[in-house]
């Protein structure tokens, strides 16, 4: 029932992620990717970058829509899975920690390869607390939470021990909850089950997942205007336009997310983009 309240609640601000226009309200302008595309993107990525830059540039631009979207909410918790969503929250909170938060880590399940091990190693370096485990009391000293746990993986499974547990007690809180590419616990295709966290903010990296399309939070930020334009049309998306320089784009607030695209046609390219 909450669920349904927050949809209709927000229905006005997600109404621009759709077709507007017309009876049918339910269909995406823009390309929201299935499970298996992102991971075909994921793949195309990792042929050309590697693991360690893409998570610094994710982490980065993960970290400055949270800047974005809580200027004031100065405690962050981020709690991170073993995976490379997890690693991509262990980047976000060092630069949260740069951007003047208070950061704390919960990371109960250590990824112990090179990359992995170098992240905790900067983080220690940051004086970023890392814990094993969520704190009995966490609720009284953190703000906001970021949700690094689990990312495309959790299309398969459902979460197992310690993560049922902390996603169980994060879903329960009223302390806002930013989620990383997917909220944890979701299907990447078909979205949460009834007592799924229920993100504040969603931060969707590269293009939106079809399980973005059931998330009715406040703000739906997009990230990855790294992703070279070969890789978005081989798999057939393409952004909005960040503005300047930002590192993300927000979708919720946009009015047309593929006008940009005609108006681009209508500037002429500079005689030196042809050198
Ligand atoms: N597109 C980009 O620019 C980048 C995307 N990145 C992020 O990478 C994740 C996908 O990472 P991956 O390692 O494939 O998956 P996960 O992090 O979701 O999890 C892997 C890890 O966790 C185990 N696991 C998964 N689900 C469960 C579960 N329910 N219970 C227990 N354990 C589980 C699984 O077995 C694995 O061991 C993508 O979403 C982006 O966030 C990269 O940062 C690079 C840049
Ligand atoms: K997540």
């Amino acid at each position: 029932m909450a669920r349904v309240m927050t949809a209709l609640s927000n229905l006005a601000t997600n109404t621009v992620q759709l077709v507007g226009l017309g009876s049918d309200t339910s269909v995406p302008k823009m390309k929201y990717l299935s499970h298996e595309e992102a991971v075909g993107v994921d793949e195309a990525l990792f042929e050309h970058f590697s693991l360690d830059c893409l998570m610094e540039l994710a982490g980065l631009s993960v970290a400055s829509s949270v800047g974005d979207a809580y200027p004031f909410h100065k405690r962050v918790l981020v709690v991170c899975g073993p995976g490379n969503n997890g690693g991509q929250g262990l980047v976000t909170a060092r630069h949260l920690m740069a951007f003047g938060y208070y950061v704390r880590v919960v990371y109960p399940k250590k990824n112990e390869t090179p990359a992995f091990q170098a992240l905790l190693r900067q983080l220690d370096l940051m004086r970023v607390p890392v814990l094993p485990t969520l704190p009995d009391a966490w609720e009284d000293v953190t703000d906001l939470v970021v949700d690094a746990i689990f990312g495309l993986s959790s299309a398969s499974k459902k979460p197992g021990a310690p993560f049922d547990m902390i996603i169980a007690k994060l879903a329960a809180s009223a302390i806002p909850v930013v989620s990383v590419d997917v909220p944890s616990g979701w299907d990447v295709d078909e979205g949460p089950e009834d007592s799924s966290l229920e993100p504040e903010v969603l931060v969707s990296l590269t293009a939106p997942k079809k399980c973005a399309l059931k998330f009715y939070g406040q703000s739906h930020y997009l990230v990855g205007r790294y992703v070279p334009p070969a890789i978005q049309e081989k798999f057939g998306f393409k952004p909005p336009d960040f503005p300047g320089t930002s590192q993300f784009v927000r979708l919720d607030v946009l009015d047309d997310p593929n006008e940009d695209e005609a108006d681009s046609e209508d500037e002429p390219e500079p005689e030196f983009y042809y050198f």
